[in-house]
């Protein structure tokens, strides 16, 4: 399916990360609900212990809940870890597979990777899967050949069907929680090369298939309103400014 037949639904995700307590999450909730967002698909991603608490604020409410991650089995004695099943079970609809923190410091290989994605593709979850480049691998001019392998990763085990189903996030890693956020002729540049990749895998005539693209890095109100001039992206996964009400309402609207 190609990206100009179909009006696609931007999509703006807030990863909480480790942050939050029972207190800071209905106030963020709540003045998030009221706030009420526009058009673009606004999700919420907080840690796994407040997903109940978010479901039963988020009733109603057309703020969908997504989880950090998920389990690289379905389920048994895995110590400390979230089946995606159970995450369905807490109104999760999106899951957050691969982000660069998982993979430098919970090993979140690749292959590991691969298998979240499947696992919570077969339980109905829509993976968020996170890719991108260290500052080392960009300097050293290493960047498309890092985002290809760890695309190519999860692609390969994958029916086109399917790969429709993907939200892909590219964050430079160079760009999580620092400030600097990458040029818009970077992310241009970078995210329709992406959606080649994803074209030539789906064996796509064309090279912008219909699989939302994400940008994340110290996404503010002011880089949401140039990234959502991009045509080859479609939303954002926020980080930081995902915690603060205005911050992340604005980036919403920018999205609308
Ligand atoms: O998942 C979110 C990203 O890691 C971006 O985080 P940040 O907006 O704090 O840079």
């Amino acid at each position: 399916m190609h990206i100009n037949s179909v009006q696609q639904r931007k999509l703006v995700v807030g990863n909480w990360k480790m942050h939050g307590s029972l207190a800071a999450n209905t106030a963020l909730l709540n003045a998030l609900r009221s706030a009420e967002t526009g058009p673009a698909e606004v999700v919420v991603c907080p840690p796994f212990p407040y997903l109940a608490q978010a479901a039963t604020l988020l009733a109603g409410s057309a703020i969908g809940l997504g989880a950090q991650n998920c389990g690289h089995e379905a389920g048994g004695a895995y110590t400390g870890e979230v089946a995606a099943a159970m995450l369905l079970e807490f109104g999760c609809r999106y899951v957050i597979v691969g982000h660069s923190e998982r993979r430098a410091d919970f090993g979140d290989d690749d292959a590991r990777v691969a298998r979240k994605v499947l696992l919570a593709l077969e339980h109905g979850l829509t993976p968020i899967l996170c890719i991108g480049e260290s500052l080392a691998q960009q300097q050293a001019g290493e960047t498309r050949a890092v985002l290809q392998r760890q695309l190519q990763a999860v692609l390969t085990h994958l029916e086109p069907a399917r790969i429709e189903q993907l939200v892909i996030a590219y964050e430079p890693i160079w760009a999580i929680g620092t400030g600097l956020t990458a040029t818009a002729d970077y992310v241009a540049d970078i995210a329709g090369y992406l959606h080649q990749l994803i074209a030539q895998a789906m064996g796509a005539a064309d090279n912008r298939p219909a699989v939302r693209l994400l940008y994340g890095g110290s996404v503010n109100a002011a880089s949401a309103d140039w990234l959502r001039q991009l045509p080859d992206i479609a939303g954002v996964l926020v980080g930081g400014a995902s915690l603060k009400a205005d911050q992340f309402d604005a980036i919403c609207q920018a999205f609308s």
